[in-house]
């Protein structure tokens, strides 16, 4: 049985940052995902998860200039010290919000010299990784489609599966968006059963729009069911962008309510 973490740079937007958590919770949700904490004190975040009962699924490291339009900067290899840094800062809030998982952004690389940015990116995920390693914490790499970030430098889950190999550390692992995941790759089932036991996050949203699972082109409830079977007990991260509204739309998950019993 899936367990779901709101994911609040997407979800509850109609509320200011700090009151999603709670809205999260009425809805029942038991835990939460977003983007960056960074504007916000890491106390007064753990705060809202304390006071609302959440646990913290997972965020991202420092993603470089987002608002310029930079999507990370591991494989950037310009960008090391800045990315170390980066790794320091992420690994403080993770251990202040009791996060197990941190997301870190490759970079859009498509007017870099593909082999340096490979090796820098490969280098900077160990570096994190052996850092996050000495924290007790897993780090993922998530492959994005062209469609919503042209020229980022993972741009399917298998070379995801492929970078995985090659970084080879146990606490890196692959942050299988099912949305992502059916434009790249398709093939959905066996994608996970070749992934088994590489998964360390999930997300769903609905093919092509982004919105509520089950309404696009994907059976997400099936490939939720796969997961389950070959075993993913970690959290699904509700990533999408809601048609009309958050609690309008979170009917999808009744089936999943008092233990599937609706
Ligand atoms: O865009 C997504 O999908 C995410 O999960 C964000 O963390 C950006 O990578
Ligand atoms: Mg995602």
């Amino acid at each position: 049985m899936p367990r779901f973490a709101a994911n609040l740079s997407m979800l509850f937007t109609e509320l200011p940052f700090l009151d999603r958590f709670g809205a999260a919770a009425a809805a029942g949700f038991e835990a939460v995902e977003f983007l960056f904490p960074y504007e916000h004190p890491a106390e007064e975040i753990a705060d809202r998860l304390s006071e609302h009962g959440l646990t913290q699924a997972l965020f991202n490291l420092p993603p470089g200039d987002w608002a310029a339009g930079e999507r990370g900067i591991a494989a950037l290899p310009d960008r090391v010290e800045e990315f170390r840094a980066s790794v320091g800062t992420a690994l403080r809030y993770a251990e202040v919000l009791g996060c197990e998982k941190l997301h870190t952004m490759a970079g859009i690389t498509a007017d870099l010299d593909r082999a340096a940015a490979d090796a820098t990116y490969l280098s900077n995920v160990r570096y994190a990784a052996d850092r996050a390693a000495e924290a007790g914490r897993i780090i993922t790499v998530e492959p994005l489609n062209p469609y919503d970030v042209p020229g980022y430098h993972l741009g399917s889950m298998r070379a995801g599966l492929e970078f995985l190999d090659a970084v080879d550390r146990d606490n890196v692992l692959l942050q299988l968006d099912l949305y992502h995941a059916q434009i790249t790759d398709g093939d959905i089932t066996r994608l996970i059963e070749r992934a088994d036991g590489r998964i360390g996050h999930v997300q769903v949203a609905a093919v092509p729009h982004r919105h509520e699972p089950g309404t696009g082109e994907l059976d997400d409830h099936y490939a939720l069911a796969v997961l389950d079977r070959v075993g993913y007990a970690g959290y699904v991260g509700c990533e999408y962008h809601p048609a009309a509204g958050t609690v309008a739309g979170l009917a999808w998950l009744d089936r999943y309510r008092d233990g599937g019993q609706r």
